[in-house]
């Protein structure tokens, strides 16, 4: 589904990944996990076009798109979460979600599974982006990637600074949108136990580079520890 292949990328004249291979697999969730500052974000910013990436191939769904510009991925399918989500504070949650649909040259309604996953989100419709707390602006950030009708869903750190209850019902939709809509899904994370719980296939970066990989049921959780620690 998305095919990383011997990228290199660029902030200015700084390389911090070099000659990257990451493969993503339809219908799965696949986590990338590693310590603060090895690359993990680059490599999400590397698929969406936000940094440069002179070098390699990223082919997704069939098309290469290393060089066609952001929005365009947007509209090939690639939904997108940035770390701190990137929620207009000033924007109701229903402007925020509509967004979504503008964004990507759509119009119409909101679909009505988006308040069927995220019931808060209609409690809250009419409440300003900015007074929601950190789960809740979480989750409008999935909802708001949702509306777009993506193919593969990409989320830079989900559990970043959100209480443990409420990353539990990140955790159960992601879980829900892969099962029973089948979409892909590839997730940034730190926070092991997270991963653990929700991915198939996980990657584990150090510096730029991929240092194990494997199937989460299949990989030695030590080692995975070790990986996240030493
Ligand atoms: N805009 C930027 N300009 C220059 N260097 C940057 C920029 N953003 C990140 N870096 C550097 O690139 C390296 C990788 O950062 P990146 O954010 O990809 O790491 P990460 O694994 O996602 O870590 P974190 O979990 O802290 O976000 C770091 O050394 C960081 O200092």
């Amino acid at each position: 589904m998305l095919k990383i292949k011997g990228i290199d990328s660029y902030y200015g004249e700084s390389r911090i990944i070099s000659s990257l291979d990451l493969e993503f697999e339809k219908g799965k969730i696949t986590c990338l996990i590693g310590r603060n500052g090895v690359g993990k974000s680059t490599t999400l910013k590397s698929i969406m076009g936000l940094v440069k990436t002179p070098e390699g191939n990223i082919c997704f769904d069939g098309d290469e798109i290393i060089k066609i510009p952001t929005y365009n991925r947007v509209k090939q399918g690639i939904g997108y979460v940035p770390q701190g989500r990137e929620i207009f504070p000033q924007m109701t949650v229903y402007e925020n979600l509509m967004l979504g649909i503008w964004a990507n040259g759509g119009k119409g309604e909101l679909p009505k599974y988006i308040y069927e996953l995220f019931p808060i989100l209609k409690r809250f419709e009419k409440r300003k982006g900015g007074d929601l707390s950190g789960g809740q602006q979480q989750q409008l950030a999935i909802a708001r990637a949702l509306v777009s009708e993506p193919k593969i869903l990409i989320l830079d750190e989900p559990t970043e600074g959100i209480q443990p209850s409420v990353i539990q019902d990140i955790g159960e939709v992601i879980k829900k949108i892969n099962k029973e809509m089948g979409l892909t899904v590839l997730i940034v994370e730190q926070y092991l136990d997270f991963v653990l719980g929700i991915s198939d296939y996980l990657y584990i970066m150090e510096k730029g580079e991929i240092i194990l990989k494997g199937n989460t049921a299949q990989l030695d959780s030590k080692k995975v520890q070790a990986a996240m620690t030493h």
